[in-house]
């Protein structure tokens, strides 16, 4: 079965009430492919995911940017789980470069995360990806292994997951991967996910690509074999964020 292409936004610590309504007006006005071809998922700060979740289409789902990796109690500042389950948000992003290099999150939390995430009924978009520095020595494949082993183990039902490669190097650097460096990695993720888990899990879990993706080099990625949708971070702030969903059609035609 095709997997279904997958197109989040990543709207990171951006945004003002006005500002978040008038994404939301271009999102709900926009002629999208149908939801049988694209899931379009935004991801606002915890703030505003219940107003946007009140605001946005239907056949647009909302996620947040991050839950706590236990149950919810005495951890001041932190949002749990259970949370956003309760406000009926059902996705979150876990394991965003951002907060495994600035707040120190390891693969073995974000390994914790997930699971916690699962097991309270989320859907998890999980990411990976390799600084320039690792890239530079060599050591993409085993950097993104070893995060995507770390979540891997810690899966029982990969019907709620997908996986996100972002090398940091291109994340909000206007520095895309070039089609090949994408779908080199991506191809060998799904070997991992083949050869780690199983061969069905491989063939049906989306991996999607994130870092400075926009409305002028979403069709050429989308073209790749391995690549099934894209993480967007400041495209997914202005109206081209439409076009990166329109870029499903390019699989859909295929
Ligand atoms: O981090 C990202 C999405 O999670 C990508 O960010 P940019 O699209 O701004 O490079």
């Amino acid at each position: 079965m095709a997997r279904k292409f997958f197109v989040g936004g990543n709207w990171k610590c951006n945004g003002t009430v006005e500002e978040v309504k008038k994404i939301v007006t271009v999102l709900n006005e926009a002629e999208v492919p149908p939801e049988e071809v694209v899931d379009v998922v935004v991801s606002p700060p915890f703030v505003f995911l219940s107003l946007v979740k009140s605001l946005l289409r239907s056949d647009f789902q909302v996620a947040a940017q991050n839950c706590w990796v236990r149950k919810g109690g005495a951890f001041t500042g932190e949002v749990s789980a259970e949370m956003l389950v309760n406000l009926g948000i059902p996705w979150v992003i876990l394991g965003h470069s951002e907060r495994r290099l600035l707040l120190g999150e390891t693969n073995e939390f974000v390994g914790d995360k997930v699971a916690n995430a699962l097991s309270q009924g989320l859907k998890v978009i999980a990411c990976v990806g390799e600084t320039l520095e690792q890239r530079e020595s060599g050591s993409t494949m085993d950097i993104v292994a070893a995060q995507t082993k770390a979540i891997a183990g810690r899966i029982l039902d990969w019907n709620n997951v997908v996986l996100a490669y972002e090398p940091v190097w291109a994340i909000g650097t206007g520095k895309v991967a070039t089609p090949t460096q994408a779908r080199e990695v991506h191809t060998a993720l799904r070997k991992l996910l083949h050869d780690n888990v199983s061969p069905e899990v491989a063939a049906s879990t989306r991996i999607i690509y994130g870092g400075s993706v926009n409305g002028a080099n979403c069709k050429e990625l989308a073209a790749q074999p391995d690549v099934d949708g894209f993480l967007v971070g400041g495209a997914s702030l202005k109206p081209e964020f439409v076009d990166i969903i329109k870029s499903a059609t390019v699989k859909s035609s295929a």
